[in-house]
């Protein structure tokens, strides 16, 4: 029997003494790619936080099966964070960054083999930053680190990739360069929670849209229902003269949110 690579159940977490969280359940089948959306501070980064083990919550998080108090196979597990948390300045060339997503795959500590080293070119080839890989960290720019984090966790060929705003400070060449390169890991069995403010081309690969405000789930759906939903609140308690509740708004061309 397979399990879901990730399930959420009556998840809660307080942070500073506030309800962040509150009974969240999510369940990420296999090959499925989720979108996390939601207005800022509804809980979207500390949800995948939780799910990943970064802050405490009650409840229960099971990722492949395995509560995530005994999972230990976080080589099957990517992590993306927000990018204020990927740029902290470390003094690592490009290389050893995304080398660094290849620790967990290693037997024993030692020097990285073939397979390695192989890996990692191919995600800074997949990011098109193969050509820094000897650049500091530090030397890039806001989207070309961000790049980086992307590339770390692709680099450990995980199943599950959680990615926290992936293209934020990302120009539209590389976002569209990313959103062909998802497609391509999904169509290989990819399983991909994503949270994102703009879908942008990333919009043809969701299969579903999970929607927080302040902090519960009030979405969980094909993403078109959710872009009804959303424009009916907004433009509808807004506008009362101009709402027209029995129709069925299109996507906005950009998928922006
Ligand atoms: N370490 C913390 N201590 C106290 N409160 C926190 C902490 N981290 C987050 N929060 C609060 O939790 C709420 C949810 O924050 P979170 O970052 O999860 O929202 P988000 O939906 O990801 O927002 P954004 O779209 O701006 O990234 C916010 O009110 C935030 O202030």
């Amino acid at each position: 029997m397979t399990h879901p690579p990730l399930v959420l159940r009556d998840v809660e977490v307080t942070l500073g003494g506030d309800p962040v969280l509150r009974g969240v359940d999510l369940t990420v089948e296999r090959g499925e790619f989720v979108t996390l959306l939601g207005s800022n501070g509804s809980g979207k980064s500390t949800m995948v936080r939780a799910a990943v083990g970064l802050v405490p919550s009650t409840g229960t998080v099971e990722l492949f099966g395995e509560p995530l108090t005994r999972f230990r196979s976080w080589r099957r597990v990517g992590y993306v964070p927000q990018r204020s948390a990927a740029s902290t300045g470390v003094p690592a060339t490009v290389r050893e960054v995304v080398s660094s997503g290849r620790l967990s795959l290693r037997p024993r500590v030692g020097l990285p083999r073939r397979s390695d080293r192989e890996a990692v070119v191919t995600a800074l080839e997949s990011v098109g930053l193969a050509h820094r890989a000897s650049s500091p960290l530090v030397e890039l720019s806001g989207g070309q680190q961000q790049r980086v984090a992307i590339a770390r966790a692709l680099a450990g060929e995980p199943e599950l990739l959680v990615m926290d705003e992936p293209t934020a400070g990302v120009d539209a060449h590389h976002t569209e360069d990313l959103a062909d390169l998802l497609s391509h890991l999904a169509t290989e069995g990819m399983t991909v929670l994503l949270v994102a403010h703009e879908l942008g081309p990333m919009l043809p690969l969701v299969d579903r849209a999970v929607v927080l405000d302040q902090g519960r789930v009030v979405h969980d759906g094909p993403v078109d229902d959710h872009v009804a939903d959303v424009h009916q609140q907004h433009h509808g308690d807004a506008h009362p003269h101009t709402a027209d509740p029995d129709r069925v708004r299109p996507l906005p061309e950009e998928g922006v949110w």
